[in-house]
């Protein structure tokens, strides 16, 4: 962990403490110093004033020496010797400090002595010697220390003593009191250690207490006391001044190591305490110092992580858009931060205060917001939330999400204080409205999709169950848009459902819901149109056919004019529907009829529908085994020529079911191709009628026939369709020329390119083409001279109304013409009358097919007919 903070104040701590350690062992030491030299002066001076005792004590001793041998001496010279030796007796006597005295001569025979005289050698070589050297005779000559008794020190104290004229000098004596001076210097002694002794200057000692330590009668030297670890006090006696022949020296010591030991035992003492100090204080302060350290370091974590916190915060808020508001409550107060107030449009980085929170809020959504508040103050929800429009600076309605939390409430557990964020959902609010377009909304007219129609059919029902009122739905789906999309492109077909659309929503109430369901379908959902069934399907019709008949209005596209119908199927719904499904289903059946009643009209469903719906279902289901079960026959339509020859026929399919008996192509063609069973059936017809080529090939009346074959789109489309058509012409070795493929002007619009190929193809074996029903499409001409067509078969409703409508004979006539000059013939389909006929053939019409002639028959009478040529022996 690495420390950075407080080092200053650390090292000023540290500081500090060596400073007081410091200090303290300063103190010490000068109070050790201190301590020491108070003792040893103190010890000096003790010393000194025991020495002094001593010295005082040797002095008067010394003094009363002298005298009493002056004494000796004098009483000598007076010459009485009786009265000297009483005088030495008695001044012995009053001498404690002198053990004997005497009066020798100068060998040292004694004249006189005191009683203790008897145990003294007083006749040694030393001694005489010494006698001999007295010259002065006030001096008092001091002896060498000796020792009689073994560890007792004498010492003899001499004066010459001049004998009277004629008498041998002498000397008076004095042996002092080794036991005396013993006892007046232990009397000094105050310590243990302590030593006291008398000697002379050279070195001799004289006497030594504790004699024990005593160390050596004769040592060298001024000093008893020869090494520097003793405290010596020495008084000296003065030669002159006493009148001895030597000084004495008087020295009281004691050991230095004794007398320090109070001062070294206030030093160990007084270090020892600073140890402890140390070892106790610095310690202390360093764990002080990590302790401080490592709460610094806590405190400085939790100063960042709040700082990181409040930065996150205002990151996140920042992120997030969130701006703060702070409300007191119950005075309503508002206060918001300039992130709140920029959503507004007030940019001025200023938080705001707002006194009214209220009057800012759209009013259609107060209610809403204010109740949110109320449910959260009361305690129903853990926090507020609600999203609602403000009021923005420049006037328009911003969304906002705003969600807030009681903080605070007062000791009656009343709210006081109320925090929150506010969020500018506008973005989220629009791609919430663009998602719901999208999801619900048809992006080409903008009506509701499926998905929202079946949720409104789903709540109509509902709600028909409810207040009993009934309703209807409607299917419109557009008659051959696909043409118009073909023809015109795509474009123009898009304007078109817009053009629709606009124009249902003109046609119905605003409560209605106009729906497209994809393509050209469109939905119209019709509510409460009444209580009655039968009200209701009238009233129902009577849109429908509004909407039929606005619908069939010629359109304006990009300035092209169209035409469109549409086919409208109707289905009711009222308390007793069950099934959306079902109700659709029926909607779209009712279409499907008026689809198959051609187009351009309005169905209502009735059960009947439903029956009928079944009932095809039903014939589609047996239709799939037809083939298989040989109920499929072709029958031969004959095409004559004007002179009523037979040069063609045109084979058509026919379906003899084994309980309904002869089923219709109308019917079951239709169910072929929604099936997509029209593959199969018109590969068998194929088949069959190629077989048929091969056997009138093998006849000379039929040679030549031509035999025409209806191709569905769908077998058009067919990738391999070329090769099919190789294939079963060369299993069934028919005539490639005299198979004639009849097409629809419709399988020409979508890939033109490929069908023109296909046909090229089939061309180039031999197979001619027939282009069926012409007139009733959209035919452009640019592309029908590509198509490499035989023949143009005009459809039968012009023939049918060429003689009562000039339009019809004129389009028949026009329709000759142009084929002719495409080089074309042209084939008049639904010839029934004579009159048709001769109108025909004066508009030089190339071939005729039609009930006038014969109607489609199997292939035996054919070929009778062609053995004949009695066409009219067929009716
Ligand atoms: N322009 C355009 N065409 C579309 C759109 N959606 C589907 N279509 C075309 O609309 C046509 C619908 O045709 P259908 O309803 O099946 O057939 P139809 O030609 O109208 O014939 P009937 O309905 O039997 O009268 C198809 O060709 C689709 O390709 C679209 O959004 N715009």
């Amino acid at each position: 962990m690495k420390f950075q903070k407080p080092v200053s104040r650390e090292s000023a701590e540290w500081l500090a403490f060596a400073a007081v350690v410091l200090l303290g062992c300063a103190l010490s030491v000068f109070a050790v110093l201190s301590e020491r030299n108070f003792i040893l002066k103190n010890e000096h001076n003790r010393l000194e004033a025991q020495a002094r005792i001593v010295d005082e004590n040797l002095r008067r001793q010394l003094a009363g020496v002298r005298s009493a041998l002056d004494s000796i001496r004098k009483a000598h010279l007076e010459n009485s010797p009786g009265a000297t030796g009483l005088s030495i007796q008695a001044l012995r006597n009053a001498m404690p400090g002198v053990r004997a005295l005497a009066l020798l001569d100068k060998n040292g025979h004694i004249l006189q002595s005191s009683d203790e005289m008897q145990d003294s050698h007083l006749d040694d070589a030393d001694f005489l010697r010494s006698i001999s050297k007295m010259r002065d005779a006030g001096t008092v000559y001091v002896s060498r220390p000796y020792e009689n008794t073994p560890g007792t020190s004498n010492i003899k104290l001499s004066m010459k003593v001049e004998s009277p004229p004629g008498d041998t000098p002498g000397v008076a004596t004095a042996i002092l009191n080794p036991a005396y001076f013993d006892v007046v210097m232990q009397s000094v002694i105050y310590a243990p250690d302590m030593w006291s002794s008398i000697s002379q200057r050279d070195g001799f000692v004289v006497l030594f207490v504790p004699p024990s330590l005593r160390p050596g009668a004769a040592i060298p030297g001024l000093s008893v006391v020869p090494d520097d670890s003793r405290m010596v006090v020495q008084r000296t006696i003065d030669a002159t001044q006493a009148n001895l022949d030597k000084e004495l020296v008087v020295a009281v010591s004691r050991s230095y190591q004794e007398i320090s030991k109070p001062w070294i035992r206030l030093a160990i003492e007084l270090a020892s305490l600073w140890c402890v100090f140390v070892l106790i204080v610095g310690p202390s302060i360093w764990l002080l110092q990590v302790k401080r350290r490592s709460l610094s370091v806590l405190t400085e974590k939790r100063a960042k992580d709040a700082a990181e916190n409040a930065e996150r915060m205002e990151l996140a808020l920042a992120g997030a858009r969130l701006g703060l508001w702070d409300q007191a409550l119950p005075s309503g107060l508002l206060q918001v931060d300039e992130r709140a107030a920029s959503i507004l449009g007030h940019v001025d980085g200023q938080p705001r205060t707002i006194l009214n929170w209220r009057d800012e809020i759209h009013p259609d959504d107060l209610d809403n917001v204010v109740l949110a508040f109320d449910r959260h103050l009361s305690g129903e929800t853990p926090r507020y939330e609600a999203e609602y429009r403000l009021r923005h600076v420049n006037g328009c309605w911003v969304w906002v999400q705003a969600r807030g939390k009681i903080v605070e409430r007062d000791r009656q557990g009343r709210p006081v204080r109320i925090l929150g964020t506010r969020a500018d959902i506008s973005a989220s609010k629009r791609h919430e409205s663009e998602i719901q377009q999208l999801a619900f909304y048809d992006g080409l007219t903008g009506l509701p999709n499926r998905r929202l129609l079946m949720d409104r059919i789903s709540r109509a029902v509902n709600l028909s169950h409810r207040n009993r009122q009934a309703g209807a739905i409607m299917f419109i789906d557009l008659d051959n848009f696909k043409d118009l999309n073909d023809t015109l492109g795509h474009d123009k077909g898009d304007l078109l459902l817009a053009q629709v659309a606009a124009r249902l929503l003109e046609v119905t109430r605003k409560t209605d819901t106009v729906a497209r369901l994809g393509g050209d379908e469109f939905v119209v959902l019709l509510e409460e149109l009444g209580a009655s069934d039968s009200s209701v399907s009238e009233r129902a019709e009577q849109i429908g056919q509004n909407i039929v008949q606005r619908l069939s209005t010629p359109y304006l596209l990009s300035g092209h004019e169209v035409y469109s119908t549409p086919s409208v199927g109707v289905a009711m719904f009222g308390a007793d529907t069950e099934s959306i499904d079902d109700l659709m289903k029926q909607a779209d059946l009712a279409m499907y009829e008026a689809k198959a009643a051609g187009r351009n009209a309005l169905r209502l469903f009735s059960p009947q529908m439903q029956t009928q719906a079944a009932a095809s279902v039903a014939l589609e289901r047996d239709l799939r085994g037809a083939i298989a079960r040989n109920e499929l026959h072709l029958h031969y339509q004959p095409i004559v020529d004007a002179d009523r020859t037979m040069t063609g026929v045109e084979a058509l399919v026919r379906w003899n079911h084994p309980r309904h008996g002869p089923v219709s192509p109308a019917e079951f063609i239709p169910l072929a191709e929604k099936s997509g069973l029209i593959l199969q059936i018109g590969q068998w017809v194929m088949e069959q009628a190629c077989e048929q080529i091969r056997l009138w090939g093998a006849r000379p009346e039929s040679r030549r026939l031509t035999v025409s074959v209806n191709i569905s789109a769908r077998q058009m489309r067919q990738p391999d369709f070329v090769g099919q058509v190789i294939s079963v012409l060369s299993s069934s070795g028919a005539n490639p020329f005299r198979l004639r493929f009849e097409l629809t002007e419709s399988m020409l619009f979508s890939d033109t390119e490929d069908v023109i190929e296909k046909m090229n193809d089939l061309k180039a074996m031999g197979v001619g083409f027939s282009l069926d029903d012409f007139g009733t499409g959209y035919s452009s001409l640019s592309y029908l001279k590509r198509l490499p067509l035989d023949q143009l078969k005009i459809d039968q409703s012009f023939i049918r109304e060429a003689l009562t409508h000039t339009s019809d004979a004129t389009i028949a006539k026009a329709i000759v013409g142009l084929a002719h000059s495409l080089g074309m013939l042209v084939v008049a389909e639904g010839v029934e009358t004579e009159a048709q006929h001769t109108f025909l053939a004066q508009s030089h019409c190339d071939s005729f097919q039609g009930y006038l002639y014969a109607p489609p028959c199997s292939a035996e009478r054919i070929t009778a007919l062609l053995n004949t040529q009695g066409l009219d022996q067929v009716h």
